[in-house]
């Protein structure tokens, strides 16, 4: 473990993520040039990204299952294969069906990727480098954005579709032989368990979807990355230029301040998640309970919001990024290594559906405000747009409970084993009594640890 053939392995994998998501982003920022090649309506165009998102949300379980049985080198090889298609069908395509196909592979390949990065983690690495790798895992496959924000926009001005997208299709065809040549499922000298039957898969699938573990992150990923997606994917653009009537350039620098935020926040989450395992779903609460006080003071400041309290939205909203990681590490302690790829994905079903669902919902809040003349013939009209936004508090408030009760079950099950959790402030309370009784020994005490350690999940 933790060997250097390990460290190629993942850098190798976290490629092959950042190549998926230039793939995913790619048709976002090919937006007026679809428009002119398919002469498409808005919503056409938007059938692309809900075809893709579609494919890729419904494939996370099957995905998962597969990369439990056939290792993550076939999956990530496979996907990337797909991807490949996929941009190269997309490069030649001439009508919006056409396209749509392109779209539908490379949603599937996408689909494969994630979830077999993770799966390599706790075969090759030890339980407490996990979780910052897992964050070091999103934050490099965020810069496969970067990737299709400047080179691929590049190509596509200087040289026209076909060739942007059969550059893209290129990248593909290298991630799939780095992964096909490097990746190795299990380290030599381990022997490969054997395949498991059709039944066991079965057996798998429902023993992975009763852990309550797997559910907490389910409800975890579903309740803190939403938010974040549908600013960066969908609404957060028009709000911040239009509603907000921010400056094209300011409007920008805010998703720009995004990614960075995100970036500089993972490994702290990461390094959090290692020391406090036990506070995690508390962490992904108070992420949470932060992204609807934010929201709440930006829907509820009287006209425009200031730019101070816009800057905060954003930060906010992009500590949901790597707060959305902790779910996988919900998948990965509760289970079993030989289901962890089955767990991951039914967690990463849970973000992915809320996006779509958020998305889809303020654009049909929208429309109807818009229809019912209660915009003004805006679309984007300020108040209209804080109307649909509230949408959010529902999504927020019901992840939350949902989160609450399987907690509640996962600390059930954790009594029954013996181990007793504390809520939050008790143990707080108890740390700060013990700091008080022997001064000096406080906050790094034993005392302190196992009184912290007893509020897992
Ligand atoms: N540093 C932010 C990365 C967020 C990743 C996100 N939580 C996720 O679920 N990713 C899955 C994927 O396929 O990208």
């Amino acid at each position: 473990m933790d060997t250097r053939r390990a460290w190629w392995i993942w850098g190798i994998a976290v490629f092959a993520y950042l190549v998926a998501i230039t793939q995913r982003t790619s048709f976002g920022v090919a937006g007026l040039a679809a428009t002119e090649r398919f002469d498409a309506s808005a919503a056409a165009l938007s059938a692309f990204t809900v075809v893709q998102l579609l494919v890729y949300a419904g494939l996370q379980i099957p995905v998962g299952v597969l990369v439990d049985r056939f290792g993550s080198r076939f999956m990530i090889t496979g996907g990337a294969v797909l991807m490949c298609l996929g941009q190269a069908q997309l490069a030649f395509a001439a009508s919006v069906p056409e396209g749509l196909v392109g779209r539908l592979l490379v949603g599937a390949g996408d689909a494969m990727t994630f979830v077999s990065v993770m799966r390599l983690l706790p075969t090759w690495f030890r339980p407490l480098r996990i979780p910052l790798l897992t964050q070091l895992t999103g934050i490099f496959g965020m810069l496969g954005q970067i990737l299709s924000a400047v080179p691929f926009v590049a190509v596509l001005h200087l040289k026209g579709w076909t060739s942007a997208f059969l550059s893209a299709a290129a990248l593909s065809i290298l991630a799939a032989v780095l992964a096909g040549i490097v990746i190795r499922d299990v380290p030599a000298g381990v022997v490969r368990p054997v395949p498991p039957t059709l039944r066991q898969t079965g057996q798998s699938l429902s023993g992975a979807w009763q852990q309550a573990g797997t559910r907490l992150g389910l409800w975890s990923h579903f309740t803190v990355q939403f938010a974040g997606n549908v600013f960066v994917l969908a609404w957060g653009y028009p709000f911040l230029a239009s509603a907000q009537g921010l400056d094209p350039a300011m409007a920008s620098a805010l998703m720009t301040l995004f990614v960075l935020v995100a970036l500089v926040c993972g490994p702290f989450v990461g390094t959090f998640v290692s020391r406090h395992p036990m506070r995690r779903s508390s962490m992904v609460l108070l992420i949470t309970a932060a992204t609807a006080a934010v929201w709440l003071a930006v829907i509820l400041y009287p006209g425009r919001a200031p730019l101070w309290l816009l800057v905060v939205l954003v930060m906010v909203l992009a500590v949901g990024g790597p707060g959305s990681m902790i779910a996988f590490d919900f998948a990965r302690t509760f289970n079993p290594v030989s289901r962890v790829g089955t767990a991951t994905g039914i967690v990463n079903v849970g973000g992915f559906v809320s996006a779509l669902l958020v998305m889809f919902g303020i654009g049909v809040i929208l429309d109807a405000l818009k229809s019912s003349g209660f915009s003004g013939g805006n679309l984007y009209d300020l108040q209209a747009f804080k109307l649909a936004l509230c949408l959010q508090f529902i999504f927020l408030a019901g992840g939350a409970v949902a989160l609450l009760a399987t907690r509640r079950q996962v600390r059930d099950e954790m009594a029954v084993q013996g181990v007793v959790v504390q809520p939050l402030w008790r143990a707080v309370l108890q740390r700060r009594r013990t700091a008080r009784v022997e001064p000096g020994t406080g906050p790094h005490s034993h005392t302190n640890d196992a009184g912290d350690q007893a509020g897992r999940g």
